[in-house]
């Protein structure tokens, strides 16, 4: 099965969560858009220590730190669906989206429409702050509408049992992870917060 990690904005932790998900699976990593520079492919790399995982190349490669369709037009680029090829591997492969779903790659398609053309599950990674619970419940429900397969959410960022409780009573989503405020996030870290999504990956 290949993963698509999305969230409810952008810097809610997608990276981090695809490193964690890359380790505890052994599964390959794609950043399919990267906008702007250190890539996420990167990072990743730093973050992960098994000697399975591959890394594939960006399908598109932007400078700006912009919405796609943006950093795309700024290179006189035009984006579309179907420049989206799975990577040849016989392996599981965790695919990062970029932002939340509803990221435009052009004047037409967004980001999610990708996992949805590769017909990939999603893991949809809500943060925690006040705001929140309206900007997941707001993902959670284009992504029912759209009738997307998703396996699971992953709370990041301190607790906030009001907010969980009400995201899963809405979403009826699974949840994989509760992953709080880390300090210095290191490959002994992410080994660590590994091991304890698989304790209930398999349910
Ligand atoms: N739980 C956490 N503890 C500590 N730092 C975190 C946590 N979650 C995210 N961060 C940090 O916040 C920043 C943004 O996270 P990250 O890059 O994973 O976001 P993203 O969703 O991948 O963003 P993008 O949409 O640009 O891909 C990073 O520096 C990351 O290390
Ligand atoms: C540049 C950033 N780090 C992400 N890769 C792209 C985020 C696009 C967000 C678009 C938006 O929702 O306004
Ligand atoms: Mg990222």
């Amino acid at each position: 099965m290949n993963y698509f990690v999305t969230a409810i904005g952008t810097d809610s932790g997608k990276t981090l969560v695809s490193s964690i998900l890359v380790e505890a699976l052994k599964a390959d990593y794609w950043k399919p858009i990267q906008a702007g520079f250190p890539t996420d492919t990167e990072e990743v790399k730093k973050l992960v220590s098994n000697s399975i995982t591959q890394f594939h190349p960006e399908t598109h490669q932007l400078k700006l730190p912009a919405s796609p369709h943006a950093a795309a037009r700024f290179e006189h680029l035009h984006i579309q669906l179907d420049d989206f090829v799975e990577p040849e591997t016989t392996n599981e492969i965790v695919v990062e989206g970029a932002g939340g779903v509803l990221v435009p790659i052009n004047q037409e398609d967004f980001v999610i429409d990708i996992a949805k053309e590769l017909e990939m599950e999603i893991i949809l990674v809500a943060n925690l702050y006040l705001g929140s619970i309206n900007h997941t419940l707001l993902t959670v429900d284009y992504l029912k509408r759209n009738n997307f397969n998703v396996k699971g959410i992953i709370f990041n960022g301190d607790g906030n049992p009001e907010s969980e409780q009400i995201i899963l009573k809405h979403s009826g989503y699974r949840p994989l992870l509760h992953l709080p405020k880390l300090g210095k996030v290191t490959p002994e870290v992410i080994q660590y917060w590994a091991d304890q999504l698989m304790l209930s990956w398999y349910e």
